[in-house]
């Protein structure tokens, strides 16, 4: 693993760095981990981003408005990219939904797909221990996880599917994809056995089987005036009706409408401030 760069922040610093992932097949990847001004002993709870669609590790320190809250908060940050990048799959540039800067935070299992496009893996077990490995001071048994549109159904899935996350938040998430046009493109490609095999990457799917889970904490923030929500990308009502049939009460499943919002870094960096003072609540307790 090798150092990048390093710039101060808030105090803090965010560092890039590059390490060759064995989930990945053997391919490099980058990714950000942003350590808050700290005292001797000090060790700080972490929390994961994950972006969306055409974006990479840069696109949430850069554009977000996370690091001055975090910083405020006592938490450390990590932002992993969106996908492998550079395994010459056939077709894997040629679209932005699919591909690079796509990779749906799933294992893949279709054979032109499943040697590099991992990053649930990755995300889940490797990321942690190359973190770990740094010697950073940060508390990796405290961790939660949010995200962006592909990177917020990533968030809800990766909590749901674990256990290893305290909380998990979202940005107008792709709550349903097994319903959207984005995921049934993703499973149909990414998946040996297509949608039907989607469904255990499906928030609303996998929020119905946690019945009874006790540790369910989740934050949703979706704009009413959003592009994606409106063709039928994005699906909450669905994620809604799931905590419902679960039994699942707003303290557990907040679900919000923002009226006015769209899919912008605009309406993500306006309630950034909630999202991470929400995770805040989670990691201290
Ligand atoms: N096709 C367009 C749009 C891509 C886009 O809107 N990406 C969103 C995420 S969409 C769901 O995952 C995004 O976060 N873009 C970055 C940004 O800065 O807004 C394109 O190729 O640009």
């Amino acid at each position: 693993m090798t150092e990048v760069s390093s710039n101060k922040a808030f105090g803090g610093y965010i560092t890039k760095y590059k390490a060759t992932s064995e989930s990945l097949g053997g391919l490099t990847t980058q990714f950000n981990v942003f350590v808050p001004a700290h005292t001797e002993g000090q060790k700080f709870p972490v929390l994961y981003y994950l972006a969306g669609l055409t974006c990479n590790e840069d696109t949430g320190p850069w554009k977000g408005n996370f690091l001055s809250i975090a910083a405020a908060e006592g938490i450390a940050m990590i932002f992993p990219d969106t996908s492998p990048r550079g395994a010459e799959i056939v077709g894997e540039e040629d679209s932005w939904d699919i591909g690079t800067g796509a990779g749906f935070y799933l294992d893949a299992t279709a054979d032109k797909w499943a040697k590099h496009y991992r990053m649930f893996s990755f995300v889940t077990k490797e990321l942690p221990k190359l973190v770990n490995d740094l010697q950073l001071p940060l508390d990796m048994n405290r961790q939660s996880i949010m995200g962006h549109s592909m990177g917020g159904h990533g968030a809800l899935t990766l909590f749901l599917a674990t256990l290893q996350y305290r909380s998990a938040s979202a940005f107008a998430p792709v709550c349903n994809p097994t319903k959207s046009p984005w995921g049934i493109k993703a499973f149909s490609n990414y998946l040996k056995g297509g949608v039907e095999e989607g469904e255990k990457y499906d928030a609303s799917r996998l929020l119905e089987k946690a019945k009874g889970r006790s540790n369910v904490a989740l934050l949703i923030d979706y704009g009413a005036q959003d592009q994606f929500l409106k063709d039928g990308q994005l699906l909450p009502e669905a994620l809604s009706q799931a905590a419902q049939n679960a039994g699942f009460n707003e303290n557990q499943v907040n679900i919000r409408k923002q009226e006015g919002y769209d899919h912008s870094y605009y309406f993500i960096s306006t309630f950034a401030s909630d999202h991470i003072k929400y995770h805040a609540s989670h990691l201290r307790a």
